[in-house]
């Protein structure tokens, strides 16, 4: 994927500002929002345009109509943020993790936390996801992604109102409810708190979890508890002898990448730095794997709240507050699901050419 390939709306904009003008009822190249100032920015064109157009028109044109264009729709759940792909007529991903990588660069390509694909069903499922994070590894789950994930079907299959689907992921099958305010509400399945499971070569600390755990990072000993919702979690409310921990003060992109590569997560590990406001309402920051300082991860999300209660720090039921936004999260007693609620939208539309 040539990073020269820009988004559309860049390339759009270029076009549409060197394009001869044209009357209106030969079609005019029109730019490009509609709706108002929250509705999603999607690249509209009448492509009549008449003669003579710009070069830079032209090769827009062709670009646009290559059989090589990939179209997808950007969407963001609290800032976590994802580039959409169709890619229901194969069960292949329509890009490479290198093309993704390039991709989700913020300066480079279109900028995102990752590329999602949505997939035909398998093992029953209605829809199979599958996701390339930011630096092109492929992950097992996203929180914020099924969520947009959901609303990107709606969008697709022109639905609306309330609805759910059942989607295949890499940490089994995920259900996510569009409900009537727009929000989409997930269940996240069970977590996995055995070590070697998750993976981690922590010990276990409690019922064959590892709670509370000691990890050296940094010269400190951390105290964590993991958990995979599918893609494994580190959890952290603070380090031995340091007073609890203020989430603002931290210097993410220095210690979450320490955790992330430690030698006792072998298949890596997202990060959460979490403070606790009250027994029903915690603060976090999240290193995530493959994509470094996020605004939210809602698998992150569920993660903390699964280890605020095995901790005795917090109630099942908890508002968990992201850089980008809250999730409302509940580990539920009675199924041992984690169930998470908040918003997904779509911002922008384009195309690249690959
Ligand atoms: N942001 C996501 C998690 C995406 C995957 C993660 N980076 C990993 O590698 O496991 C979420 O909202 O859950």
């Amino acid at each position: 994927m040539s990073p020269a390939a820009t988004a559309a709306a860049t390339s759009f904009a270029a076009a549409a500002a060197t394009a001869a003008p044209t009357a209106p009822s030969r079609g005019c190249v029109r730019l490009p929002f509609r709706g108002g100032p929250g509705a999603p920015r999607r690249a509209v064109a009448s492509m009549a345009v008449s003669t003579p157009r710009s070069a830079a028109a032209a090769s827009f044109l062709e670009r646009r109509e290559s059989e090589r264009a990939l179209h997808f729709v950007k969407y963001q759940g609290l800032g976590n943020d994802f580039i959409m792909v169709d890619n229901r007529d194969s069960s292949e991903p329509k890009v490479t993790p290198e093309e993704a990588a390039k991709l989700c660069d913020r300066n480079f390509g279109i900028g995102a936390d990752g590329v999602i694909f949505v997939m035909p069903g398998t093992n029953g499922a209605d829809y199979t996801m599958r996701i390339f994070n930011s630096d092109g590894s492929e992950p097992e789950m996203c929180g914020n992604g099924v969520r947009c994930f959901a609303r990107f079907i709606a969008e697709l299959e022109n639905l609306q109102g309330t609805h759910s689907f059942t989607i295949h992921t890499g940490a089994g099958l995920i259900i996510p409810e569009i409900q009537s305010d727009g929000q989409v509400k997930v269940d996240m399945g069970e977590p996995i708190l055995s070590g070697p499971d998750i993976p981690t070569k922590l010990l276990a600390t409690k019922n064959k979890a590892v709670v509370q755990a000691e990890l050296e990072v940094e010269g400190l000993t951390w105290h964590v508890t993991c958990v995979s919702m599918g893609n494994p979690h580190c959890v952290t409310f603070g380090a031995k002898d340091l007073k609890a921990l203020q989430v603002d003060d931290l210097k993410l992109s220095e210690i979450g990448p320490k955790f992330e590569h430690h030698q006792m997560f072998p298949a890596r590990t997202n990060t959460e730095f979490v403070q606790v406001l009250s027994r029903s309402h915690l603060k976090m920051r999240v290193w995530e794997r493959g994509a470094g300082a996020t605004l939210a991860c809602g698998t992150g999300a569920c993660a903390v709240v699964v280890a605020a209660v095995l901790e005795g720090r917090a109630e099942r039921k908890c508002v968990v507050d992201l850089p980008g936004g809250p999730l409302e999260i509940e580990w539920r007693e009675d199924d041992n699901h984690v169930y998470m609620t908040g918003p997904a939208e779509a911002v922008f539309y384009g195309s690249v050419v690959h």
